[in-house]
């Protein structure tokens, strides 16, 4: 049989079939994947063949992961070199961020946006809780978005409490496997609540499925909001490091420095104070806007600034 996989906790994983049969999965032996050191060898959005064993609990064992299109890493651990994959499969991710209560830094948005470049993945940004702006916040947070549209990120101004722009969310959801991210409190769980159905039976279920001491929402879990419309729920992925990028690269991961890279001067150039540097042209000329330079230089110096 086949399935995906839709919440790994590393003991066992939850896999669906393909009419919709909830199944409770472990791995045959151990699947090792080829040149990568993972505390996970399975993850949400996997999809697998398995079959069930002749138990009263009807149980499956996985026994193969089908060719990934794309997943999405962090360390295990700060110092560990085992990565933890967070998702694969994954279509696009949604970053709900808002601009107040609690309010999510520009550079924490640039971070998460160079992370997912890195990762090929094509990224949304949802502002949500606009029922809460003033109308001189409301302008502020356009700026913003206009911003990130002309750099080529689909920005939506949204409030899930209200109820306003979540149809043309949908819309942007249909037919796809979403990744739902953001700080905590932005709204993710009140999103999930409006477009999953049945989402508090469905997480109780998987409660019960659980191990008692594992807390539930300290894994990926992904929901079904349709037929082919899958979502997934991410906690910890505040702490997508970036780590992994190296500085050499990390002008690639900024949509609107690629054209102009190779053209500085400098061969080698790292536009950070190099003369001839096409980069700080742009940004004297406001082609690259202050603030994306500024979270760039920061991730070369590799600062902190997830907040
Ligand atoms: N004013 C306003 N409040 C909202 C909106 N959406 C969610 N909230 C509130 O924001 C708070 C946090 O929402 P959650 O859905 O729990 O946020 P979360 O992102 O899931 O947070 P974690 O579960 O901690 O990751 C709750 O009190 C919600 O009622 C909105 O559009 N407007
Ligand atoms: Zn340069």
């Amino acid at each position: 049989m086949e399935g995906k996989v839709f919440k790994s906790t590393g003991l066992w994983y939850e896999v669906v079939d393909n009419h919709g049969n909830h199944h409770k999965c472990r791995l045959r032996g151990k699947i090792k994947l080829k040149g990568m050191k993972t505390s996970n060898p399975i993850a949400v959005g996997d999809s697998v063949q398995f079959y069930l064993e002749d138990n009263p609990e009807n149980t499956g064992v996985i026994t193969k992961i089908l060719p990934r299109n794309n997943y999405i890493v962090r360390k295990a651990t700060q110092k560990s070199k085992q990565s933890h994959i967070l998702a694969a499969n994954i279509d696009q991710a949604i970053l709900m961020v808002t601009h107040t209560y609690p309010k999510t830094s520009l550079g924490f948005i640039d971070r998460f946006l160079v992370t997912a470049e890195s990762f090929r993945i094509p990224v949304i940004i949802l502002f949500n809780k606009c029922d809460l702006l003033g109308e001189e916040e409301e302008g502020a947070v356009k700026k913003i978005m206009a911003l990130y549209e002309t750099i080529g990120y689909s920005s939506h101004l949204i409030s899930v409490l209200e109820d306003t722009g979540i149809d043309s969310f949908f819309n942007i959801i249909k037919g796809k496997t979403s990744l739902l991210a953001g700080h905590s409190g932005v709204g993710k769980s009140s999103l999930l609540n409006k477009v999953i159905p049945d989402i508090d039976q469905k997480i109780g279920d998987v409660s019960n499925f659980a191990n008692k001491g594992i807390h539930t929402t300290t894994f990926a879990e992904m929901f079904e909001a349709a037929p082919g419309t899958y979502l997934i729920d991410t906690p910890g992925i505040k702490e997508l490091g970036l780590s992994e990028i190296d500085r050499q690269e990390l002008s690639h991961y900024f949509p609107e420095m690629r054209d102009l890279l190779g053209k500085c001067k400098f061969h080698n150039c790292h536009h950070i104070h190099e003369p001839g540097c096409l980069i700080l042209q742009s940004l004297e000329n406001g082609d690259i806007a202050q603030t994306r330079y500024d979270s760039y230089f920061s991730m070369y110096h590799n600062e902190d600034n997830r907040r």
